[in-house]
């Protein structure tokens, strides 16, 4: 018998070996698989139950507290009829379900948890996390004779002693208690005197305000609020109401798992704001002309009127504040480095309409209740969509025409990106916002229902934002080359060793800046800067670029690099497609494609009969590649646009003025972008 050597013995376990680690990377995947079906039929049973409790009527006046809910909401809020999903909130949380309720900001959630309160026996617990937003209501509660309290580091002793006091003396009227969620987290004390309440019989129900924050998917994420998990299992039987103004479905399946109250009834009311007219313009290359530009709407369109200009930095909010002030604008700033003193003033002031306009970061937010904000600026994009629709929500709470304007431009994005990147979907979030303003056709209101899951058609949107207001035709054009273009001097730069900041690359493409970043032999682009931007900033959010970040002692710096989806762009010569405005179309949307040219369907899109299709027939591509979410975001998009879509034909073979036009349509599209 020949036997092996302890060579051969050694190779032979090595084979296996490698064989048992590919059988577990195979068994790992499986398992990541199983487990990602697991976590999404658990969603489905969850949203099935959700959607179960939701087909209950909730609206209902034959509940045994109908009659006093109704005569408590004329006779102490003095408030005729309640808005709608305000009644069907209450009704569940006296019927001890756990709820959440999503309404825009403004809507009226505090009144859900406040007039319940005051029907049922004990009182109602509300987590809230803003000291000045829990000071703002109890005053407003005690000016109605409401017996309410509050517990925050700012809270007097004695004060506190009552409060607590009054969580166990069964004869105590008190019927709200305003607590932070840190004290919930930090203070045993409390927490036992909560204990003790709930086997009395008294804590009625526990309102958790802005929900949201509970989830790391989240802009708003709050460490104290996961610690609210607890409550479900301590507090037996006392239902849970959970109120913000904005979640996606991603984020209030992950509320649902943190509060433990998953297949809760969830109430949704729509978060269309019709009487808010949205805009995007394109921010002046000069900050002089920004200036100019919003010192005229100051002084002309918003004379007599208030409003708020959202900054991205504290230093801006001073800067800006500063010079609109020489302009003869009545402004003040906020931020939240000032003394409070000095914040309350400025605040106060603005209320008091001693000043035209507050120059603010986000600081100034939460709880500010003034009903005639009549224009929003942002002086750049916000760091999300959420943020974007809270800050500018602000606007037009009293139901009447109101302004939210962003001033955009590429640069401002890496302002963002730097301050966001380490977050948890920081980038992602950014990149929503982005996409939102470098639109070019499509509603914004559509835009911004698709984000919250919501489907709201063009046509309600009635002329409320600029692109409806004044609808252009929307082309697609084939950047690849000038994305291989860039490639070419992000290789160049990478050779030298050289990292490249957007602005570099720009300027490299347009053959301005140091000389050692020119790709030998190229011929600077014929772009417009707008049009550079805004191809960036397209190849940006679809992944053919992507920041790179980087510390440095005193910053962080965000370079570019390829992105994930360079192999393709790289490999397959069919086009990348990017939207660009066409023609203008008159008010009522009236362009009609011409009769002599007929189309046929590529990649179930319908392009002229006469376009030439690239060999890969990938002809639409400026969404291949993207996840489903993007897809559905992109056919929301598409059948809701404010404008007409066609895709043209183009060549892609010459370099930067490469757009040749193929067809008597397209000619007259192009012309109005004869720079792409
Ligand atoms: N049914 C109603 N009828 C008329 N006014 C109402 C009604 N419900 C609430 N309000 C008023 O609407 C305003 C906004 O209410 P509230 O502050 O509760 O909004 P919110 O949804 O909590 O907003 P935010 O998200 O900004 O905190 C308040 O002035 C409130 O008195």
């Amino acid at each position: 018998m020949i036997t092996a050597t302890p060579e051969e013995e050694l190779a032979a376990i090595d084979h296996e070996l490698s064989q048992v680690a590919s059988e577990i990377e195979t068994l790992k995947i499986r398992q990541q698989y199983l487990l990602q079906r697991k976590s999404g039929i658990k969603d489905k049973i969850q949203a099935l139950k959700s959607a179960q409790l939701a087909s209950r009527d909730w609206n209902g006046t034959d509940f045994p507290w109908s009659d006093k809910l109704e005569s408590t909401l004329k006779n102490v809020f003095k408030i005729k009829e309640f808005r709608p999903y305000q009644l069907p909130t209450m009704n569940a949380i006296l019927s001890k379900e756990d709820t959440i309720l999503l309404m825009p900001t403004g809507g009226g959630k505090s009144l859900c948890y406040q007039l319940p309160s005051l029907v049922a026996n004990g009182f109602f617990l509300v987590v809230c996390p803003l000291v000045a937003l829990m000071e703002d209501q109890i005053r407003a509660l005690r000016k109605r004779d409401i017996p309410s309290y509050m517990l925050s580091q700012s809270t007097p002793k004695d004060e506190t002693k009552l409060a607590m006091m009054s969580m166990v003396d069964k004869k105590s009227p008190m019927k709200l208690l305003y607590v932070t969620p840190e004290r919930m987290a930090k203070s045993k004390t409390f927490m036992n005197k909560l204990q003790q309440a709930h086997e009395m019989g008294r804590l009625a129900c526990i309102a958790i305000d802005e929900v949201h924050c509970c989830s790391q998917w989240g802009h708003d994420f709050r460490p104290d609020y996961k610690y609210l998990g607890v409550l479900k299992n301590m507090f037996r039987g006392v239902p849970l109401l959970g109120l913000t103004a904005t979640a996606t479905t991603k984020i209030l399946l992950d509320v649902q798992k943190i509060l433990q109250i998953q297949g809760c009834l969830i109430l949704k009311s729509s978060f269309n704001r019709p009487n808010l007219y949205y805009e995007v313009r394109p921010k002046p290359l000069v900050q002089k002309d920004y200036l100019s530009e919003v010192e005229d709407l100051l002084k002309h369109k918003y004379s007599g009127k208030t409003g708020i200009i959202y900054t991205t930095t504290i230093k801006d909010t001073e800067e800006t504040c500063n010079q609109l002030r020489e302009r003869g604008i009545k402004c003040v700033f906020y931020h939240a480095n000032m003394d409070p003193d000095l914040r309350s003033r400025a605040h106060h002031g603005w209320l008091d309409g001693k000043y035209q306009v507050v120059i603010a970061t986000i600081a100034f937010g939460l709880g500010i209740d003034k009903p005639d904000v009549r224009f929003v600026i942002h002086q750049s994009l916000s760091k999300s969509m959420e943020n974007f629709y809270q800050e500018s929500g602000r606007a037009g709470r009293d139901g009447l025409p109101a302004d939210c304007i962003v001033f955009y431009r590429l640069p401002d994005v890496f302002k963002v990106s730097i301050t966001v990147f380490s977050q948890h979907t920081g980038l992602e979030n950014l990149y929503g916002m982005v996409d939102y303003c470098i639109d070019v056709g499509s509603c914004r209101r559509t835009l911004i229902a698709s984000h919250f899951n919501e489907l709201w058609e063009s046509g309600e949107c009635k002329g409320m934002c600029d692109h409806c207001k004044s609808p252009t035709q929307v082309n697609q054009i084939n950047v690849r080359q000038h994305c291989l273009t860039l490639y070419e001097i992000i290789d160049h730069a990478s050779n030298k060793n050289i990292k490249l900041t957007s602005q570099k690359m720009m300027d490299a493409w347009f053959h301005k800046g140091a000389k050692e970043l020119r790709v030998p032999n190229s011929k600077p682009t014929s772009l417009s800067q707008p049009k550079a931007e805004s191809i960036i900033a397209f190849f940006l959010i679809q992944s053919y670029l992507r920041e790179d970040f980087h510390y440095t002692a005193y910053s962080t710096l965000s370079y570019i690099k390829k992105g994930a989806r360079s192999i393709e762009a790289l490999s397959d010569d069919s086009g990348i497609m990017m939207d660009v405005r066409g023609v203008k179309l008159s008010s009522n949307n009236s362009y009609e494609p011409e009769k002599t040219s007929p189309t046929k369907e590529v990649n179930g899109k319908n392009i002229p009969k006469n376009t030439p299709v690239p060999k890969s027939s990938h002809v639409s591509s400026g969404s291949k590649g993207i996840s489903d979410k993007d897809k559905n975001k992109e056919s929301k998009k598409s059948s809701s646009s404010a404008s007409t879509k066609e895709v043209i034909s183009i060549s892609d073979s010459s370099g930067d003025e490469d757009i040749q036009p193929k067809h008597k349509k397209a000619k007259k599209c192009i012309d109005s972008d004869s720079d792409y």
